[in-house]
């Protein structure tokens, strides 16, 4: 009886500790988190419901709510930079959850210290440089051909019109075009046209076991074990990558190469150096290659791509006086002899509108919705009204930001594009808005890639969308969707709905099918059509 109740008592008084004691204890949140005894985090991983969850979660407790025993998600624009900037470049540690899923060593995303993190940011900053966009953009330009060849095969197939699944197409693309990028080589996906090593069901695996196994730490051996196998399974795939790294690494070795900036990220990151002058080693090459590739590691960027290029088909197609207005900034650019194809990024950059459309995506559907967080350093902090000790963690999901009315206006859930131009007039205005927005991350962990994202986008995305005519397959009976409701971002099911999205780490859409037919594309041809 006596053995019996002291674990029972050890568990009472660690949760009346949570509740009335502990630093945190003042901030209102779910039970579970507040007491320590179920991890709401965990519960968000394994539901895939992070994004709405943690909003209802704000807007029931307001600006700061309490997510995990020692954790604080917080929504409020004022504290972006204490949180990501101030507290950061103190000692301040990113949280240890970064760490889950490497496979080939510590990456910059996944290092906590943050004196190595800089460190390798320096070394591994040329991989990521304008010097390599003109070679970047000749890459994607390649992709850009193979995935059209692919759209112009299935619509040929289906005698001028076809039903694809697009979701899964841009996401061949994307890995296309990191391979492409980071290894001089496509893999191919776009050409074959599906999945020929079944890399995508991987990927996904990966990362949503990754995200378990960071917030459950009990669970991380035995979810590493799954790691594994999903790895051993998908070996061509990896060894391709592993290959092509090592026999370019040995290559660089033997003939003493200089980086000369003109071929791809691995030369850039094969120059690569440690602070004490010695060179990166191969499985310093591997990680840093591997976290860009999503092979290896628990972020995986080409998803991040692949995202955003699906929200903005889902936002514009979904939206016909939006879609209209895109349609016409390419036609008319196109007619003035102000575009070419293939569309350089600096063009695509003058399209003000399609970029407006572009911010506007990122706003609305993050890529990653999940709370960003920090570890508040030695003096504490004071943030969103409140004191936060050194030890304990404050975080900010970027969907949760995107969305409040303080950062964006009351209509800040609504999909508006305007919103940026109209900003273009008020400096002071678009500086804020360009503050609040943290699909990137923000501070000195900031995403890396991120121009790298945007040109990606902003070169293909115009292009799919002026030259095929596009419209959502609807949901039947007989339509080849696997799920019967769709669900949006912000956790909506609906008929209407044309992707079904699962909100972990990243927000990712799936069951996304289109049908396609060809365009004419010229300001002519719209009108004379009246497609719209
Ligand atoms: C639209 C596309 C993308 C989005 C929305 C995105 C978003 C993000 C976010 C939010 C972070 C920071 C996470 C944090 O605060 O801990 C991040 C980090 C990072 N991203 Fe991206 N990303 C995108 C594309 C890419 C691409 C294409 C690459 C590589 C070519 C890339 C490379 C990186 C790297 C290396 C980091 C780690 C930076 C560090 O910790 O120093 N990203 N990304």
């Amino acid at each position: 009886m006596i053995i019996l109740s002291i674990p029972t008592l050890a568990v009472i008084s660690y949760a009346l500790y949570n509740l009335f004691f502990h630093p945190l204890s003042g901030i209102p949140g779910p039970i579970g988190a507040r007491t320590g005894l179920l991890s709401w985090k965990s519960a968000r991983a394994v539901k895939l419901d992070m994004g709405w969850k943690v909003l209802e979660l704000h807007e029931k407790y307001g600006k700061v709510v309490r997510i995990a025993r020692n954790e604080a998600s917080i929504c409020d624009p004022d504290a972006i930079s204490q949180i990501y900037r101030y507290i950061m470049s103190s000692e301040a540690k990113k949280l240890t959850a970064y760490n889950a899923g490497g496979v080939d060593g510590p990456t910059s995303i996944s290092t906590v210290d943050n004196k190595r993190h800089a460190e390798m940011r320096r070394a591994e900053s040329p991989a990521y440089a304008t010097k390599l966009f003109a070679a970047f953009e000749e890459r994607v330009d390649a992709s850009c051909r193979e995935l059209m060849g692919l759209l112009d095969r299935c619509i040929d197939a289906g005698k001028g019109s076809a039903t694809v699944d697009m979701g899964e197409i841009l996401q061949l693309f994307a890995i296309d075009v990191v391979g492409e990028l980071s290894l001089s080589k496509s893999f191919g996906l776009c050409d074959e046209g599906r999945d020929t090593h079944k890399i995508l069901p991987m990927l996904v695996k990966f990362l949503e076991i990754a995200c378990i196994g960071a917030f459950s730490p009990p669970l991380v051996a035995v979810l590493t074990c799954f790691n594994d196998l999903i790895c051993s399974r998908n070996a061509a795939y990896l060894g391709t990558i592993r290959g092509r790294i090592d026999s370019r690494f040995s290559e660089h070795r033997k003939l003493n190469s200089t980086y000369t900036g003109h071929r791809d990220m691995l030369e850039a990151i094969l120059a690569a150096q440690n602070p004490d002058g010695s060179e990166y080693s191969l499985n310093q090459a591997r990680a840093a290659v591997g976290l860009i590739l999503g092979a290896g590691s628990g972020k995986i960027f080409p998803f991040m791509t692949a995202q955003t290029m699906r929200a903005m088909l889902r936002f514009i197609v979904g939206h016909p006086r939006v879609h209209a207005k895109v349609l016409q900034e390419f036609d008319s650019a196109l007619k003035c002899s102000d575009l070419s194809i293939p569309l350089s990024y600096a063009e695509a950059c003058k399209l003000s509108y399609f970029q407006a459309c572009l911010k506007e995506t990122l706003r609305l559907h993050p890529p990653i919705p999940w709370t960003l967080s920090r570890i508040v350093d030695a003096d504490g902090a004071r943030i969103a009204g409140h004191f936060f000790p050194a030890g304990t963690e404050v975080s900010m999901s970027p969907f949760v930001l995107h969305r409040r009315a303080e950062a964006y206006g009351a209509d800040a859930d609504t999909f508006c594009p305007e919103r940026w131009l109209e900003a273009e007039a008020d400096p002071a205005r678009r500086r804020e808005m360009e503050h609040n927005n943290l699909a990137f991350g923000s501070g000195p962990r900031v995403c890396a890639g991120r121009s790298i994202g945007m040109m990606e986008v902003s070169k293909v995305m115009p292009l799919l969308f002026s030259k095929y005519k596009m419209r959502f397959t609807p949901r039947s009976a007989t339509s080849p969707h696997t799920r019967i409701a769709g669900r949006g971002v912000d956790g909506r099911m609906s008929m209407e709905e044309p992707y079904f999205v699962t909100s972990q780490w990243t927000a990712m859409q799936s069951d996304f099918w289109c049908d396609l037919s060809r365009r004419a594309y010229s300001a002519e041809a719209v009108e004379e059509q009246n497609i719209f």
